[in-house]
């Protein structure tokens, strides 16, 4: 990644991480500024390792913002906070106007937030109908029974929801898979998916853990262009971590590197790439 940073701009100017509070009028808060989500001085510990120190970031409606830094950087932490795995230790996570410490996981999706996982997370065995089926589980109100006797209500809603499933298939094109068993997919294919189970539930904001770790070129330029047709068709906000330099910067709108859990830079692509503590930070990690 450090050569293809040096590659692209030589160059040095540096991208400070100004705090965009500081910019604000006096009084007015980041809610105010219509981020979809806003983490404020945020800080993890793992007994002596600071995973995160201080991070503050600003997710604007429709913004697909990237999050990189060398390995051990604290991307993962960071989104393991949001989705409420991690609970910080300092700071504030604000979705909206909701603000929280430990994020409920379990009100993730009613905060219209959906993630991916680093290692995939599907079931196997299940088909890829299923598999996209389960991204909708939190928005059923038809109790089991109903399932069970097939009450009109229960029968409802299940085609309904059988449509969102047929509808983001499409989008992503696994309609010739969805009866297919996952885990027999190639592995692209179930990374894709796995999109698509976050994507059912029409989320606001998406967290992308490594959504193309392990794809070929051609698989990752796809899922770039699922990726952006979801954000351009529905307006959701989408947190992208990403080793590939190449996919975040034709990706991304505004970049955050981390780097030992500080913030060290945040800009747009262009002006990521020529700040020299980026420059520095790639390099120290490729000389270590
Ligand atoms: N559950 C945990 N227990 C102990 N330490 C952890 C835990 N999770 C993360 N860490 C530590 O926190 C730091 C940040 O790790 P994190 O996985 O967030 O980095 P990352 O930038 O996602 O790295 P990578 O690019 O290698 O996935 C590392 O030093 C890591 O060892």
């Amino acid at each position: 990644m450090t050569s293809a940073l040096l590659r692209a701009h030589p160059a040095a100017h540096p991208v400070r991480d100004r705090t965009e509070a500081q910019a604000l009028p006096k009084g007015e808060t980041r809610a105010a500024t219509g981020a979809v989500l806003a983490l404020e001085a945020v800080s993890l510990g793992f007994g002596g390792i600071k995973a995160l120190t201080a991070v503050s970031l600003d997710v604007k409606a429709g913004e697909i913002r990237a999050v990189i830094g060398p390995n051990g950087a604290g991307k993962s932490s960071l989104i393991n906070v949001i989705s409420g795995l991690y609970q910080a230790d300092a700071g504030e996570i604000r979705f909206g106007a909701q603000r929280f410490r430990a994020v409920p996981p379990q009100r993730l999706a009613v905060l219209g937030v959906a993630r991916t996982f680093q290692n995939l997370a599907l079931f196997p065995a299940l088909t890829v109908a299923e598999n996209i089926l389960s991204g909708l589980v939190f928005q059923r109100r038809s109790g089991v029974l109903g399932h069970l006797l097939s009450l009109p209500a229960a029968r409802r809603e299940q085609a309904r929801q059988n449509g969102q499933v047929r509808k983001v298939a499409e989008r992503l094109h696994l309609t010739a898979a969805l009866d297919r068993k996952v885990g027999t997919l190639p592995y692209g294919l179930q990374k894709r998916v796995e999109l698509a189970r976050a994507l059912v539930a029409e989320p606001r904001l998406l967290l992308l853990d490594e959504p193309m770790a392990g794809m070929t070129a051609t698989e990752k330029a796809e899922m770039a262009g699922f990726v952006r047709q979801a954000r351009d068709a529905s307006g959701l906000s989408v947190i992208l971590i990403e080793h590939d330099i190449g996919v975040v910067m034709g990706l991304s709108d505004h970049i955050a590197v981390l780097d030992h859990g500080v913030k060290i830079a945040d800009g747009t692509p262009d002006q990521v790439r020529r700040d020299p503590e980026v420059i520095r930070a790639y390099l120290g990690a490729e000389a270590a």
